[in-house]
């Protein structure tokens, strides 16, 4: 049956949350280090849904034990679907915040993880970009509020 045999393909979906933070018109990306998914290029700050949470919830949890920032107006943008490997199948939620304090400064909580954290703006990304987020951008996709 199903279930059956999916546990002799491949492993399920991993899901993770990433978190535009938007300070005036840049956003905060940072290095990664040697890790499975992503490695050595410029991402922004997230993580792996964990059971139970919700979206904004695994937003402001991530970001915090990344970069020691709070965040406020946490609001879901889009999702895309990476297959990055033969082993990695990603689906990516995309959410978007603003500072609590927009004088507070990222740290780098997770040196084992990140290089360090910085502001960029998106139409001069940092190279190399973690590859869906450079199609998502060069694409046009404009994760900042349109002025209403
Ligand atoms: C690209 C990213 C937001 C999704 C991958 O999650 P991650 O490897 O940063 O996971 P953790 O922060 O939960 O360790
Ligand atoms: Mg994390
Ligand atoms: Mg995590
Ligand atoms: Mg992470």
């Amino acid at each position: 049956g199903y279930h059956q045999q999916r546990s002799e393909m491949s492993p399920a979906p991993e899901i993770g949350v990433a978190v535009f933070i938007l300070k005036d018109n840049k956003v905060l990306f940072g290095r990664r280090r040697s890790l499975s998914i992503g490695a050595y290029t410029y991402a922004l700050p997230g993580g792996h849904l964990e059971f139970g949470e919700s979206f904004e919830e695994c937003a402001a949890r991530e970001v915090k034990e990344e970069t020691g920032l709070e965040i406020k107006d946490i609001e879901l943008l889009t999702a895309t679907n990476n297959l990055l490997s033969d082993s990695v199948h990603l689906v990516i939620i995309y959410m978007r915040a603003q500072l609590c304090d927009p004088d507070q400064t990222p740290q780098n909580i997770e040196p084992d993880k990140c290089e360090g954290w910085d502001w960029y703006d998106i139409n001069n990304l940092p190279e190399p970009t973690f590859g869906p987020l450079r199609e998502m951008l060069q694409g046009g996709f404009n994760p900042f509020p349109t002025a209403s």
